[in-house]
């Protein structure tokens, strides 16, 4: 454990830069892997999930290189040439590894043991156990369909039509793949619309993937069984998911102006832009432009008097991680901020609707737990008590740098008892807080 007492600051003042997106990042090395020649990778995010997908690949045939700084080249193996791995592939604290890689091991004759940490060990692998099985891989898993777990590939697999019964990219994401792999058209028909990396990178690199809406409105993915794919050049955006971190400090802290470069904001993804607008943030998109195929902006953005809204929750998708930081703007606001249909957050690293509620509450906070979210009355502006004790962030990362945010805005700080899993998605946090409030 690294605890750390996060100190209440004056105004954030500067521009900084964002790492790559983590959703990208991942794709952009498992896709690589596939395709037969070199794929080359900028702005790759550096985080220990994404290295573990990384260190995946390699154990499974890949060529996996960092040339620089965020630069990287993936030689790959081509579609259906996966290798077994020789020891257990280790998956960390990262779900998207997890559950992309199972859709890839799926439909290879190659059977793999996947371990995690102690929180991703915890998380439900049924969502993905479910929808490969009917494509004929087999599975050895722990109770209640968790890590670790054995994966037996099918060869070849069977093409399947999947409804997905949650919202969820990674679910999509792994039947995807697996039907890259898979003789004739895997489908998966989405409801509700979540992350849709997966869909224009396979593009990019080159596979017969179609996208319809039907007359319910859902989207219909399918994807071209025994597929070849081109190695590509990717430059990846930066994550948005990690500059809402700052974008909420900026906000809350009287005096702050932050530019944040280089942020994507793919329609899928920017929903906490939206709702911390219509809360009254300032957030000024400057130099809007395209990167790696994804919109792109900087963001400018001013301290503002927030006000708490009622969260509509069909914008739950494209910010399902933001919500931790999101109840720290909420719990700074003035008025009633209520969300609703919050239920995957409970599976997340940490049941991130009660870990919040508590350490919320704990930093003087007036906060009420629901079934599927929080409602949060804000002190208008005033900073928050902060702590006496210490938070338990239960190896989740947003749980970590949410409440350092709060903790900025708090009289008294706010002490987190482990800031290690921030490396898992933005290891340059602290150091980036710290340039902010030189
Ligand atoms: O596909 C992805 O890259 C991700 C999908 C989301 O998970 P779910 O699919 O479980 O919603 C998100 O929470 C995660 O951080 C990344
Ligand atoms: C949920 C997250 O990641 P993963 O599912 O990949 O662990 C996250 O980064 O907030």
């Amino acid at each position: 454990m690294r605890p750390r007492r996060f100190l209440p600051t004056g105004p954030l003042k500067g521009r900084i830069r964002v790492p790559g997106d983590k959703s990208i990042s991942h794709r952009s090395i498992m896709l690589g892997a596939l395709a037969v020649g070199e794929t080359k990778v900028t702005g790759l995010l550096e985080g220990e999930d994404v290295l573990s997908t990384a260190a995946a690949m390699r154990a499974m045939g890949a060529t996996v290189t960092r040339t620089g700084e965020g630069a990287w080249t993936v030689n790959g193996v081509g579609v259906g040439a996966l290798l077994q791995p020789e020891a257990p592939l280790d998956m960390g604290n990262s779900g998207t590894s997890t559950r992309l890689l199972m859709g890839l091991v799926a439909s290879h004759p190659i059977t793999a043991t996947f371990i995690g940490d102690g929180s991703l060990s915890k998380r439900p692998m049924g969502r993905v156990i479910d929808p490969l099985s009917e494509m004929g891989a087999s599975f050895e898993a722990s109770e209640g369909g968790r890590l670790p777990l054995i994966l037996k590939g099918a060869s070849p697999a069977v093409p399947i039509r999947y409804r997905l019964p949650m919202a969820s990219a990674q679910v999509k994401s792994a039947i995807l793949l697996a039907g890259l792999n898979t003789p004739g058209i895997t489908t998966v028909i989405e409801p509700v619309p979540t992350r849709d990396h997966s869909e224009r990178m396979l593009r990019g690199f080159g596979a017969d993937l179609t996208v319809e809406t039907d007359a319910d409105g859902a989207r219909v993915i399918s994807i071209r069984g025994e597929a070849e794919l081109e190695p590509q050049t990717i430059e990846v955006p930066g994550d948005p998911s990690s500059a809402a971190f700052f974008i909420v400090a900026a906000l809350v802290i009287p005096g702050s102006e932050v530019l944040i470069e280089n942020v994507g904001l793919n329609p899928t993804r920017a929903g906490i832009v939206e709702v911390l607008r219509q809360m009254g943030g300032s957030i000024e998109e400057v130099n809007p432009r395209e990167v790696g195929g994804e919109p792109v902006a900087d963001l400018l953005v001013r301290h503002s008097a927030l006000k708490g809204i009622d969260v509509d929750p069909a914008i739950v998708p494209a910010m399902v991680d933001e919500f931790p930081v999101l109840f720290v703007a909420a719990a700074l606001a003035e008025g009633v901020t209520t969300t609703t249909g919050l239920e995957e957050l409970r599976v997340k690293e940490s049941d991130r609707i009660s870990v919040m509620a508590t350490a919320l509450a704990a930093a003087g906070a007036t906060v009420r737990e629901t079934e599927d979210g929080l409602i949060i009355t804000g002190t208008g502006g005033e900073p928050l008590v902060g702590t006496n004790g210490t938070i338990a962030t239960h190896l989740d990362h947003r749980i970590a740098m949410s409440m350092a945010v709060a903790g900025l805005a708090s009289r008294a700080g706010v002490e987190v008892d482990d800031v290690r899993p921030i490396a898992t998605s933005f290891p340059v946090f602290e150091t980036m807080l710290e340039g902010l409030t030189a």
